[in-house]
C-alpha cells in the first residue's frame, strides 16, 4: 500500500513535513533539542519516544501553537500558520479533551467546518467515518475518552487534508477501536497522504507504521524503516546461506558485524540489516543463496535505544 497514491490527496503538492534543527526551551527544560527530520507522504510515520521525550512539543511547534526557540518546522515548505484555511491542508488531533464539553459533536464540528470554509455536509460524513454517526446530537461532555478520540480524528479529517498529525490517537480506544484506527491510518497513507502518528508505546506502532522517527530527551534517536529499526534489537539477527561462508564472514566482520558460523554454509549475523548484507555480498562478489532477517522485537529495540532518555521510571515492585 505504501507509496501508492490513489485518492484525492494525490492532486496536492509534495505534502512533506520538514524539521530543521528544531529546538524548544521551557526555561531550563530543553524539551526539543535540534530535531532534523523529514516525514514523507504515502506511508504511516510513527513518532515514538518515552513520556516527556518532546513529541507533543514538536507537534505543537509544527502547528504554530508553540514558538520554537530556534530552528524551523514547515509543511510543504511553509509554516502552518501561512495556510489560511488550515484544515484543508493539515488535519491534527493533539488533545482529545481540548473541546467544549457543553457542545454537541455536531455543533463542535460545524463550528470548525464554518471557520475553515468547509461544507456543512462534511460533519455527518466524518462522524460516520469514525463510527460516531449516531452520536452527533449528544453532548461531548457525556463522551467516553475513546469517543472523544474518535471525535478528534473526525475533526482532523473534516477538510479531507493531505497531511495528518495525530498525537497519541489511540489513548482510550478499546482493542476494536485500536484496530480500526490502525486500518484508518494505513488507508489514509495508501491514498497518498502524509500520516504522522505519535505514541509512547512501540506496540501501537508495530503493525501500523512503515517508518519510525524515535526521539528521547528531545533528541533524534532513529529515523528509519520499521524493519531496520527492529534489526537494531540485540536479539535480532540475519541468517545467511552461502557457498563461501569464510569469505562472506570476513567481509561482514570487516564492517563490524558479529558473525557466527553455524551448520555448513550458514552464518548467523548480528549488527547488520539483511539489505546491507546483500549489498556487501554483491559488492564483494560473494554468492548468497538466502538472506533472512529474524527476531528483533520492535519493543526490545525501542527499550534499548531509549533506555538512557526515560524520564520517569517506576521503582521495582516489592
Ligand atoms: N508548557 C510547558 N512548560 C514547561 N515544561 C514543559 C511544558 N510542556 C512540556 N514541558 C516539558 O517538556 C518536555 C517534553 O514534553 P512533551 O509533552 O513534549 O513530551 P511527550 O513526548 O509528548 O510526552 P508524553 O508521551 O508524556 O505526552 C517534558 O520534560 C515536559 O515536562
Amino acid at each position: 500500500m505504501s507509496g501508492r497514491c490513489t485518492g484525492p490527496a494525490c492532486d496536492s503538492v509534495d505534502r512533506v513535513i520538514e524539521l530543521n534543527q528544531l529546538t524548544k526551551h521551557y526555561g531550563s527544560v530543553l524539551a526539543v533539542n535540534g530535531l532534523t527530520f523529514t516525514v514523507r507522504p504515502g506511508q504511516v510515520t510513527g513518532f515514538l519516544g518515552p513520556n516527556g521525550a518532546g513529541k507533543s512539543t514538536t507537534l505543537r511547534m509544527l502547528l504554530g501553537l508553540n514558538t520554537p526557540t530556534s530552528g524551523t518546522a514547515v509543511i510543504d515548505g511553509r509554516p502552518f500558520r501561512e495556510f489560511g484555511t488550515g484544515l484543508r491542508h493539515v488535519g491534527a488531533l493533539l488533545d482529545a479533551n481540548d473541546v467544549h464539553k457543553g457542545r454537541t459533536a455536531n455543533a463542535h464540528l460545524a463550528a470548525l467546518a464554518c471557520s475553515n470554509g468547509l461544507p456543512r455536509r462534511r460533519v455527518q460524513e466524518v462522524l460516520e467515518m469514525v463510527g460516531l454517526g449516531e452520536a452527533g446530537r449528544r453532548r461531548i461532555g457525556g463522551f467516553s475518552l475513546g469517543m472523544r478520540q474518535r471525535l478528534g480524528i473526525a475533526a482532523a479529517l473534516l477538510g479531507d487534508p493531505p497531511v495528518l498529525l495525530f498525537d497519541e490517537p489511540v489513548n482510550g480506544l478499546d482493542p476494536e477501536g485500536i484496530r480500526w484506527a490502525r486500518e484508518l491510518f494505513r488507508r489514509l497513507a495508501g491514498e497518498g497522504r502524509t500520516v504522522f502518528v505519535s505514541s509512547h508505546l512501540m506496540s501501537e506502532m508495530a503493525n501500523t507504521a512503515d517508518h519510525l522517527i524515535v526521539i528521547g530527551g528531545g533528541r533524534l534517536i532513529a529515523d528509519e524503516p520499521v524493519g531496520d529499526f527492529a534489526a537494531r534489537a540485540a536479539n535480532a539477527g540475519v541468517t545467511v546461506r552461502t557457498p563461501d561462508p569464510d569469505a562472506l564472514a570476513e567481509v561482514l566482520r570487516n564492517v563490524g558485524a558479529s558473525v557466527l558460523a553455524e551448520s555448513q554454509g550458514t552464518l548467523s549475523v548480528t549488527g547488520l540489516t539483511a539489505a546491507r548484507i546483500n549489498e556487501l555480498a554483491f559488492t564483494h562478489r560473494v554468492m548468497v543463496h538466502e538472506v533472512t532477517a529474524h527476531g528483533g522485537s520492535l519493543e526490545d529495540a525501542f527499550m534499548q535505544l531509549t533506555a538512557d532518555s526515560v524520564q520517569y521510571r517506576a521503582g521495582d515492585p516489592r
